[in-house]
């Protein structure tokens, strides 16, 4: 299979060609400036994936990654039309909404004796038991819930098939090397394959398939397996909560056409030209700031290479953005139903 550009190279591709998407030096330098002294706070590192998060394993275990690799299978679409109408999980007496009803339906079924994190089960699960683990607290399913059933059933099989049904092997093989990890997900697994064309040229996002590798990567402490020495290679994670922090925080900016559609929620297609541009934009605009955070350590004589990278910028933003949704209210995220994120 020919290798497709770098989701970084893709974004810079995209950035430097987009008209309805713009990334704001101006806003890009001041919002690194923002972040300076927050960057070197404990909870910056990789520690904070699992003292930030409670539902996150607390163990760097097989078993761990195992949840891991399943939760980033379906990691996607958890958007709901109507903010008041949404799906929700109850677990241990607290409600999830979103990304975290995900990951409280996992383990709630571990607790109910469910082996979700088995290759040997997902991979010939049915579309009831599926309904049955993912069910929500509230009369509004998990969207896409067809789409993973058909995506759990192909992840295990594959796992089963080439990987002896155990992530942690896939991982192992990658050598500590964060894209070679990639590849190997890119490879084996079709739904992680985030690609689409932009003016011609394909380019790739690769959202689930770098969130997979950056979660492996915490859930393992940085250590052992998951000691990638190259985790800085890779870009944030292109989803529908990223863009939207990036413009309430005036680091990028909407054509005014485009933000129209999007307070109509107007639904885009994975791969439209207006999508790619705010996907693409994205990507590059947070490797601006690292860029800059790094500079202005590097000004003051410190080097914060271990410390400062795309990965945990993301986690930050992502977690602000969940922190802030009252105050980004004015900014509507983009819509897309779709296997990708
Ligand atoms: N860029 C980026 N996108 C992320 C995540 C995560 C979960 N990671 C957390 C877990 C441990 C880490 O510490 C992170 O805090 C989910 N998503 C995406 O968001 C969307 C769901 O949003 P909402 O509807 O508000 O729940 C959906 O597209 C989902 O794929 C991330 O980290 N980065």
């Amino acid at each position: 299979m020919a290798a497709l550009p770098s989701p970084l190279e893709s974004a810079r591709f995209i950035a430097e060609r987009s008209r309805d998407v713009s990334v704001e030096e101006e806003g890009v330098r001041s919002l690194a400036e923002a972040l300076f002294d927050k960057v070197s706070a404990e909870e910056f590192g990789v520690a904070g994936w699992k003292c930030l998060h409670e539902l996150n394993p607390r163990a760097a275990s097989e078993e761990a990654v195992s949840w891991v690799f399943l939760v980033d299978t379906l990691n996607f679409s958890f958007w709901s039309e109507r903010d008041d109408r949404k799906c929700l999980v109850k677990y241990k007496g607290k409600s999830y909404s979103g990304y975290w009803s995900l990951c409280a339906a996992v383990n709630r079924a571990l607790d109910d004796g469910i082996p979700i994190t088995s290759a040997l089960y997902y991979a010939t699960m049915t579309l009831e038991q599926v309904r049955h683990v993912f069910r929500s607290d509230t009369e509004v399913p998990m969207p896409l819930i067809e789409e993973r059933h058909r995506v759990l059933n192909e992840s295990g099989t594959v796992l089963l098939e080439k990987f002896g049904g155990s992530f942690l092997t896939c991982v192992k093989m990658s050598e500590k090397s964060a894209q070679k990890l990639l590849r190997l997900v890119v490879e084996n697994f079709p739904s992680y394959r985030d690609e689409a064309v932009f003016e011609n040229k394909k380019v790739s996002f690769y959202k689930r398939a770098q969130i997979l590798v950056a979660d492996t990567w915490s859930v393992l402490e940085g250590k052992g397996d998951g000691c990638f020495g190259d985790i800085s290679s890779l870009t944030i994670f292109a989803d529908y909560r990223i863009p939207q922090v990036l413009v309430h925080l005036k680091a990028m900016k909407y054509s005014e056409e485009l933000m129209k559609k999007l307070h109509e929620g107007v639904i885009f297609q994975s791969g439209d030209k207006q999508e790619v541009e705010i996907r693409g934009c994205s990507i590059w605009c947070c490797a601006l700031i690292c860029k800059h955070l790094l500079e202005l350590y590097e000004k003051k004589g410190q080097d914060m290479s271990e410390k400062i990278n795309a990965v945990l910028l993301d986690y930050y933003l992502w977690d602000y953005a969940r922190d802030h949704r009252e105050d980004m209210k004015d900014i509507p995220f983009h819509r897309v139903r779709c296997i990708y994120y």
